[in-house]
């Protein structure tokens, strides 16, 4: 296991064009490798189509599609991990919000597929249900790589507190998070959710939004973060699209678990969290 390494975000602009998508994926993640020395590269929440519910079904792929072909390969020749944000994910008739990783073979090793879905109506400001188009995924993801065990939610996922903790228990180190917050709850409530995660599971979080699209219907919030185990942000965005990077440090992790013990001060006795599956 490496004790440190870099990981980059790309806050993309996501546009109405797949191909253009696509070009703009590619070209981020060969400079966060080439330019700045990445070794895991994390892309955003359905950072292949517009964050839109008219929109999924059109730009949905079958395993193997067009772009986890190109994350795959792009895996292999680069000799990196890649967390492939989210896309539409076509299987069995249903439509997934689903994250694929590849390792530096360029193997898909993992699949997460946002367990919990964007239902929310807040009045006068937003109102989204993703549940009408899109399935449930049914797992707890953590996948192992040669940096240490990851865990990846997608966007609304990280609102749930009991996820975030069993994928910390299951030893993940580093969470991983593409999303899209919105206008209302972004300025609202993003920063505060990736530090009290970071600082509850004391984890890195490395948060990857779109860029901001004003002209697109749902409107990104972006800030991609990485934030550290102390609840510090080490990398921010802001709106525009941008390329950041962060070390991971799991010296650093460790120390601040032997510091300051909160996993280990659990009363296990009075209360517990299990898997259901
Ligand atoms: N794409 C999403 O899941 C959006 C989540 C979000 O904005 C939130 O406030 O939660």
């Amino acid at each position: 296991m490496e004790n440190s390494f870099t990981v980059a975000i790309c806050q993309m602009l996501v546009v109405d064009d797949k191909a253009k998508n696509l070009e703009k994926a590619e070209d981020m993640i060969l400079k966060a490798v080439k330019d700045k020395g990445a070794k895991l590269v994390v892309l955003p929440e359905m950072f292949n189509c517009p964050y839109d519910n008219e929109l999924f079904r059109q730009y949905a792929e079958e395993l193997p599609g067009e772009t986890t072909k190109m994350l795959s390969r792009l895996a292999k020749e680069l000799n990196v991990f890649i967390v492939g944000g989210s896309i539409p994910e076509k299987s069995g008739g249903k439509i997934y919000n689903t994250s694929f990783v590849f390792n530096d073979k360029g193997e898909n090793v993992g699949r997460h597929r946002k367990i919990h879905l964007f239902d929310i109506d807040i009045k006068d400001k937003i109102t989204f249900k993703e549940s009408d188009m899109l399935g449930y995924g049914e797992d707890i993801t953590i996948i192992d790589t040669p940096f240490c065990p990851i865990g990846v939610a997608i966007c609304y996922d990280i609102r749930f507190p009991e996820l975030m903790r069993l994928m910390a228990l299951s030893g993940a180190k580093v969470f991983i998070i593409p999303a899209a917050f919105n206008m209302t709850t972004g300025p609202a409530h993003w920063h505060q959710l990736l530090k009290v995660r970071a600082l509850d599971n004391q984890v890195y979080v490395v948060a990857a939004a779109p860029a901001r699209n004003n002209n697109a219907a749902y409107i990104a919030y972006g800030y991609s973060s990485i934030v550290n185990p102390w609840g510090k942000a080490i990398a921010e965005a802001n709106e525009k699209e941008d390329i950041i990077c962060g070390e991971i440090d799991l010296n650093y992790l460790e120390r601040v678990r032997e510091e300051l013990p909160l996993l280990k001060h659990r009363r296990t006795d009075l209360y517990n969290l299990e898997f259901r599956r």
